[in-house]
């Protein structure tokens, strides 16, 4: 009886050892599925995925596409192995442009180290800070491949045109600089911090975020600009989405026309006196509703804690920071 024991025992502990040795011949030290049908390769690893058509949808309760087939990219749409792998393979570089103008270089600390933190981990990341404070950023330890790049700019003295203006520096900076550097660029505020991962699902041609404030919301109620003298104006009956100002990107090149365009559309309101409602923000939400973005980033991009936290709203990744908007601007 001992004995039948003592056998069973060591032909498990046979079986199992020839398992690891065999699964750890074919693909080293990876955690293994035994199914090896669905394959990618990430450098020399092999990483093990479900075949997608045996997937049920994995979110019903928000809109996940656009009728343009854009897809809405929200927590559980997707998977970063895959798409790290396909962007590491390509070798994709990304820019990350930010002003911090006059009192906003407070910001720039948390913001950074945050990013480091959750941006584009592994990827090679070039930071982009437009200041015209350049001894108040400070020295930020980062990860290899990734570089702080400040750029010094004048300032302008009301902040609806610092904000503005960010349009007209990514422009001039894309044909001079960008492109001979990354290959996508993300442009975002700096009164912001990471707080989950933001990786490289948010890359394509040109996109765009939704404003936590309109998520849901109807036409009638986004605050686009309503006056048909501005070159921001959008009637009531169009519009898909109210984009947020704070967060887009794509290609440089995608990124030139659409920071060409806005600054374009800003200085034709300037020569006639007028400056859209929501200044930046509006001139982007006119050019997305002509040039659709090719992929839009949920509210999941772009959080404002003071909203509370809707069920739907699985990872808060990109949040802003409380500001005090008086003493910060003036
Ligand atoms: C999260 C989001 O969608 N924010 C948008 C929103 O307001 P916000 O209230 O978030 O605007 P804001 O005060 O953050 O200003 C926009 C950005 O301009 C820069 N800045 C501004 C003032 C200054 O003195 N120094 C300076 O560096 C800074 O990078 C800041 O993040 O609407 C703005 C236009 O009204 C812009 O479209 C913002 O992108
Ligand atoms: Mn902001």
């Amino acid at each position: 009886m001992e004995c039948g024991k003592k056998t069973f025992a060591k032909s498990i502990l046979l079986i199992c050892g020839v398992m690891a040795f065999y699964s750890f011949f074919r693909n080293g030290w990876s955690l293994q599925v035994w199914n090896p049908k669905y394959v990618i390769y990430c450098g020399t690893k092999r990483m093990l995925y479900p075949k997608p058509e045996t997937l049920n949808p994995p979110r019903t309760d928000v809109l996940t596409i656009t009728p343009w087939f854009a897809p809405i990219v929200w927590n559980g749409m997707y998977n970063s192995d895959i798409l790290n792998a396909h962007f590491l393979q390509r070798g994709v570089r990304i820019g990350l442009t930010v002003f911090a103008i006059k009192k906003y270089t407070v910001f720039v600390k948390t913001f950074i180290e945050t990013a480091e933190k959750f941006f584009m981990v592994g990827h090679r990341v070039n930071y982009y800070v437009y200041t015209d404070r350049p001894n108040d950023i400070p020295n930020i330890t980062l990860a290899e491949g990734r570089q702080l790049v400040i750029l010094n700019v004048p300032s302008y003295q009301r902040w609806q045109e610092v904000s503005m203006r960010r349009m007209e520096m990514i422009r001039d900076l894309s044909h001079q600089r960008f492109n001979k550097e990354v290959d996508y660029l993300v442009c975002v505020d700096v009164d912001m911090q990471f707080s989950d991962e933001v990786g490289v699902e948010i890359l394509s041609d040109v996109f765009g975020t939704l404003h936590p404030g309109f998520y849901g919301s109807d036409r009638q109620s986004f605050t686009y600009e309503r006056r048909p003298e501005s070159q921001a104006f959008i009637p009531a009956d169009e519009g898909d989405f109210y984009y947020a100002g704070g967060f887009f990107g794509g290609t440089i090149e995608e990124v030139y026309k659409l920071t060409d365009f806005c600054h374009n559309a800003m200085m034709t309101d300037k020569e006639h006196n007028i400056e859209a409602i929501w200044h930046d923000e509006s001139y982007l939400n006119k050019y997305f509703l002509y040039h659709k973005p090719t992929k839009i980033l949920s509210i999941e991009y772009l959080w404002d804690n003071s909203f509370g936290v809707p069920d739907l709203l699985k990872r808060r990744r990109f949040v802003a920071v409380p500001k005090n908007h008086e003493a910060i601007r003036n």
